[in-house]
């Protein structure tokens, strides 16, 4: 059962103390690992897939068959800075689309055997431009928090969290330069495909955001507050609570993985339970990759967010877990071991 997240203290608690990988099923899956059909190491990552989704599940032969998606959208006034290709409006334009099936995230997720869920949060009160101060209260982030929080399947056996908000390419290049310093531009990029001129409208805005907001010891929830947005918010608590029920997680772009961050910076292994789906074109991914400590499953040149990359990457943890699960052992095939 997930507790309530009555406050920003008890998620920070609750990530101090989150709850770990199963060691004896990881040890069930790695013995059965080394007895399958396959000469050892053969299936490469998967077989590390397999055994890691296998510890978090507690169980030493897992199977995947209820996947969800869940799109998270908000709205961020920090687009009247001019931050991005396209206007506010398609926001709520594509919340629609998701809503009617229309958008590549429907296609990716039912290709990939996924439930999907949309939660579009007040659009309608965009978060604050955070070159005039903080995006969001301590308040509004709980509230948001608690969307993602409240929005798991405690009976999902994975999870994929994506986002959609105009804007929030900037969002995460801010977030990722107050919680990992270096210079703006290196966290900067092209979102939707802003050009040269834009780009560097953009790379001022994220230095200060960050020099308005981001002074001080601050940490991961202060720096979402402060930097974030609500789908950012609402994708962390979803991570969060995917932790708490030892649901794995799939990571997304540089947004998701923005999100993700501020919970790591709370608790070094709070990403434990998830893994990159893929590598996203925005520039400035590959180091947030680095920071969080995973290697991408996927790199595809993608750069639409939605969740697609780590829905295109479902399949590839449902092969991993199908081989682990469903091949037979040397003995149970008769097949002669190595020599
Ligand atoms: C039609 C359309 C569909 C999208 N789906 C995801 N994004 C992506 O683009 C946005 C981030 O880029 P920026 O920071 O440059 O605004 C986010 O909404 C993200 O999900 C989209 C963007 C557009 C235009
Ligand atoms: O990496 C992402 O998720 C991404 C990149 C560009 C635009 N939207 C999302």
């Amino acid at each position: 059962m997930l507790p309530d997240l009555t406050d920003l203290t008890t998620l920070r608690d609750l990530m101090r103390d989150a709850p770990c990988a199963d060691a004896a099923a990881r040890q069930a899956a790695q013995e059965r690992n080394g007895q399958l059909t396959k000469p050892p190491g053969a299936l490469g990552r998967l077989e590390d897939l397999a055994i890691w989704y296998a510890g978090w599940r507690g169980n030493g032969r897992p199977t995947i068959t209820t996947p969800q998606v869940i799109v998270f959208a908000g709205n961020h006034g920090v687009t009247a800075q001019g931050v991005s290709a396209f206007p506010a409006e398609v926001t709520v334009q594509m919340v629609a689309n998701f809503q009617h099936g229309g958008a590549a995230i429907n296609q990716l997720a039912r290709a990939a055997g996924a439930r999907m869920d949309v939660h579009a949060l007040d659009l309608d009160r965009p978060t604050a431009d955070f070159t005039q101060g903080p995006a969001m209260s301590e308040a509004d982030l709980l509230a948001a928090l608690r969307v993602g929080w409240a929005a798991v399947d405690a009976d999902a056996d994975l999870l994929v969290v994506g986002e959609m908000g105009i804007g929030n390419t900037t969002s995460a290049a801010a977030i990722c330069h107050a919680l990992f310093g270096g210079a703006a531009e290196d966290w900067t990029g092209r979102g939707t495909g802003v050009d040269d001129a834009g780009l560097q409208v953009k790379t001022r805005v994220v230095a200060e955001g960050v020099a308005r907001n981001g002074g001080g010891a601050l940490d991961g929830l202060q720096i979402l507050a402060r930097l974030g947005g609500r789908e950012i918010a609402a994708m962390a608590g979803a991570i969060a609570a995917a932790r708490m029920l030892r649901i794995p997680v799939i990571l997304d772009g540089f947004i998701c993985g923005a999100a993700a961050a501020c919970l790591q910076q709370l608790n070094s292994s709070a990403l434990d339970h998830a893994v990159a789906g893929h590598q996203s074109a925005e520039g400035a991914h590959r180091d947030l990759l680095t920071r969080l400590g995973k290697e991408p499953l996927l790199a595809l040149n993608l750069r639409l967010g939605e969740g697609s990359g780590a829905a295109l990457a479902i399949s590839i943890l449902k092969g991993a877990v199908a081989c682990h699960s469903g091949m037979a052992t040397f003995a149970e095939a008769g097949v002669a071991g190595s020599a």
